[in-house]
């Protein structure tokens, strides 16, 4: 048997043509991240890692349209959220949950053609903000707001979380979130889902493994810690000591380090610049300028760079979004990239299924029960 990698640690696992990471540039079919935060709607993103190519004016316009059709979701499935435990259950529960119960009412659930798939894909996506945002009104005592066919998807986003049409600036930043979250090669929650469809599972079964995978901490759920963290700072003066004494007891700094960049996330830049901006308008520099020491100290003394969801914390808190509704926030957008992933493990599968090296005590015999 090969030698065993913990982690698998630099091992290659799949083909891919949906995103890549090469001397620390991060692509999206080809086409650079730095690129798409500027220039792309989420849209256009995600028709880009479905088909690996822009879409013209008359495509973008067809998934939009399809998206928006699918955007509502079941009556079952909001009566579902209503009956969770509101006060204790984490929207990331909370999501995988639902996203399991959209699966029950898809008559075309567990139809694997090509073309169903696709279907399924645009409808999970579509619906995937709908409950999110349902569950964050839910548990405020607020009905869902339905959604506007004719806002973005990140628009509508913010207009079902909160009841109004967002202002221009904050549709930009979770454009640009969205766009910033969207795939990232084969990350541990792209390769549940991977994992998962790889037993010819259906896409449902593909996202909720996906969606509890991205809940842990040392995943896409260091984003709500990062908040965490900078509240119990507090204030900027301590956030040394803070961090300082972390180190000590050899706990990890939330959003810090990454498995596979050596010199810094490209994406980090964007959020940090957009975490300037924004904390600067709502009053809040201080979420900031807590973050820039923070980073410049742990780069400095463990030489390693922020990550996505370092920066993503301050600029969700400046616009006015729960802490724990973070990570969910980042689930609807790497679903495009769960679903691209889902599609191309289809098209060319093999069960995924590695080895164990077996390290446990060998040669035992069985004693009967009152022997022991
Ligand atoms: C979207 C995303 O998923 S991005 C990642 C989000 N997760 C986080 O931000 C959580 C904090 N970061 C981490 O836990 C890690 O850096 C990970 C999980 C991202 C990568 O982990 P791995 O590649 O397995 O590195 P590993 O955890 O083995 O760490 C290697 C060394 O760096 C240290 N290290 C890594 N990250 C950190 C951190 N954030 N804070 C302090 N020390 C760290 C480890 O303690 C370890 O030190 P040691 O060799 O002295 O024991
Ligand atoms: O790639 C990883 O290991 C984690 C990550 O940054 C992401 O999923 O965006």
């Amino acid at each position: 048997m090969m030698a065993m990698t913990k982690g698998l640690e630099g091992i290659v696992a799949t083909e891919s043509s949906i995103s890549s990471i090469i001397d620390d540039k991060l692509t999206y079919a080809g086409y650079n991240i730095d690129d798409l935060a500027q220039n792309s709607s989420f849209e256009e993103v995600i028709y880009l890692l479905w088909n690996k190519k822009l879409p013209t004016k008359s495509e973008l316009d067809q998934l939009k349209s399809d998206l928006a059709k699918e955007m509502s979701i079941p009556q079952h499935v909001v009566e579902h959220l209503k009956s969770y435990d509101l006060s204790t259950v984490h929207p990331m529960a909370a999501l995988r949950s639902a996203v399991s119960i959209l699966g029950l009412h898809d008559e075309e659930a567990d139809v694997m053609e090509d073309e169903a798939n696709q279907r399924k894909a645009v409808r999970i996506q579509a619906k995937i903000s709908t409950v999110v945002t349902a569950f964050a009104r839910i548990r405020k005592g607020q009905e869902p707001v339905q959604p506007k066919e004719n806002l973005s998807f990140a628009a509508n986003f913010l207009y079902m979380l909160n009841g109004e049409e967002p202002k221009d600036l904050e549709v930009e930043a979770i454009n640009k979130a969205l766009v910033l979250h969207a795939d990232h090669e084969l990350n541990a929650s792209t390769f549940t889902a991977r994992v998962c469809v790889a037993t010819l599972s259906d896409i449902y079964s593909g996202i909720t493994a996906a969606i509890g995978a991205l809940k842990g901490p040392l995943h896409g759920g260091a984003n709500e810690r990062v908040m965490q963290m900078l509240t119990e700072i507090g204030d900027e003066d301590k956030a040394i000591d803070y961090i300082k004494e972390k180190l000590e007891n050899k706990e990890k700094i939330m959003g810090m380090g990454h498995r596979v960049y050596e010199t810094g996330d490209p994406r980090a830049k964007h959020l940090r610049e957009m975490s300037s901006e924004l904390t600067k308008i709502t009053g809040n520099s201080k979420w900031y300028n807590m973050s820039v020491k923070i980073e410049e100290f742990i780069k400095e003394n463990k030489g390693l760079p922020a990550n996505v969801d370092f920066y993503s914390a301050s600029v969700y808190h400046s616009l006015g979004i729960d802490h724990d509704l973070f990570t969910p926030l980042f689930a609807v957008s790497r679903t495009s990239g769960w679903l691209a992933h889902i599609l191309e493990q289809y098209q060319d599968n093999r069960l995924i299924r590695p080895r164990a090296e077996y390290v446990g005590p060998k040669n035992q015999t069985y004693t009967p029960i009152e022997e022991r």
